[in-house]
């Protein structure tokens, strides 16, 4: 199949068990939109929890800027596995090993190590009310109970509340994620009239003083296999409600991150593998698209 001259490179992409769509517009003037982001989550092959659209470089994001699109369209500030993809695909092509990049949310750094893995440094937290943010004041967003709850378990009536530039509401349960059903309230928290941009919400087992599972309902993208953001958002309210050390390994259903909540920088590093499925090409405006 040939790609005709109006689509952009389109890899469909795996961040452990996120499915990532990275698109390369470097070079043009055009933008992905939402309806193209609909369209290709409808059907089947390209069904994704996020686009990456990597644009052209500038002074502040010498690697280029990237657009983050969730799979209903909207908009988000960070994606860690996404931006794990972005690397591999940069990597594979010019053997670059470090790079910064800038979304809505600030400047990313990231670098690829000779095994393979990818580190992201997804910036400091931010646990004040109004940066998540909540929609009314909070004194201590390490334990906030959540007003008017969907469900009678106590643990699920309390949350954690962080920003990795997106908001996460982290609900730290005393049994195996997979015994809740997230799919039963993921919806209804995620819009819950606390969070008024909408939340990540997020279910964390710790299993160690360094180690938790994760479970997370995506704001704009629903059960996902993996979510960077929210494992980093899991792992720094671990560490600061006195359950874990600041380095943890998080563990979901398709392998593991490691994060690092760094004490010189308050940084949040998160480092895990990027793999590629296929290749295609794709009209940014909307979502048509082929497999070359
Ligand atoms: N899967 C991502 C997070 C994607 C953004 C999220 N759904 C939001 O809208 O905030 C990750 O790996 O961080």
């Amino acid at each position: 199949m040939t790609q005709t001259n109006d689509k952009a490179p389109m890899m469909r992409m795996n961040g452990l068990g996120n499915k990532i769509l990275v698109i390369d517009m470097r070079g043009r003037q055009d933008k992905v939109t939402p309806q193209a982001a609909i369209r290709l989550n409808a059907h089947p092959d390209t069904a994704f929890d996020q686009i990456m659209a990597l644009y052209d470089p500038r002074d502040d994001a010498p690697d280029g800027w990237i657009d983050i699109l969730n799979s209903d369209g909207s908009m988000a500030q960070a994606c860690g596995n996404g931006t794990r993809c972005v690397v591999d695909y940069l990597n594979a092509a010019s053997g670059q090993t470090r790079f910064a990049f800038r979304t809505i949310a600030g400047s990313l750094l990231a670098e690829r190590h000779g095994d393979g893995l990818i580190s992201v440094d997804m910036g400091p937290p931010e646990f004040e009310w109004e940066k998540i943010p909540l929609a009314g004041p909070a004194a201590d967003t390490k334990h906030i109970a959540l007003a008017e709850p969907h469900e009678a378990d106590p643990a699920l009536q309390r949350f954690s509340a962080a920003s990795m530039g997106n908001p996460h509401a982290v609900f730290f349960v005393p049994r195996d994620v997979d015994s809740y059903d997230i799919l039963a309230f993921g919806p209804r928290y995620e819009h819950h009239p606390m969070f008024p941009e909408r939340a990540n919400i997020s279910l964390a087992q710790v299993t160690s003083p360094s180690s938790l599972s994760l479970k997370t309902f995506e704001r704009g993208a629903g059960l996902t296999l993996a979510c960077g953001s929210a494992a980093c958002a899991a792992a720094v309210s671990a560490a600061r409600t006195g359950r874990t050390g600041r380095k943890v390994t998080v563990y979901l259903p398709a392998g593991a991150l490691e994060i690092d909540w760094r004490e010189d920088n308050d940084h949040v590093v998160m480092t895990g593998p990027a793999v590629l499925e296929w290749r295609g090409a794709v009209e940014p405006a909307t979502g048509e698209w082929e497999r070359l």
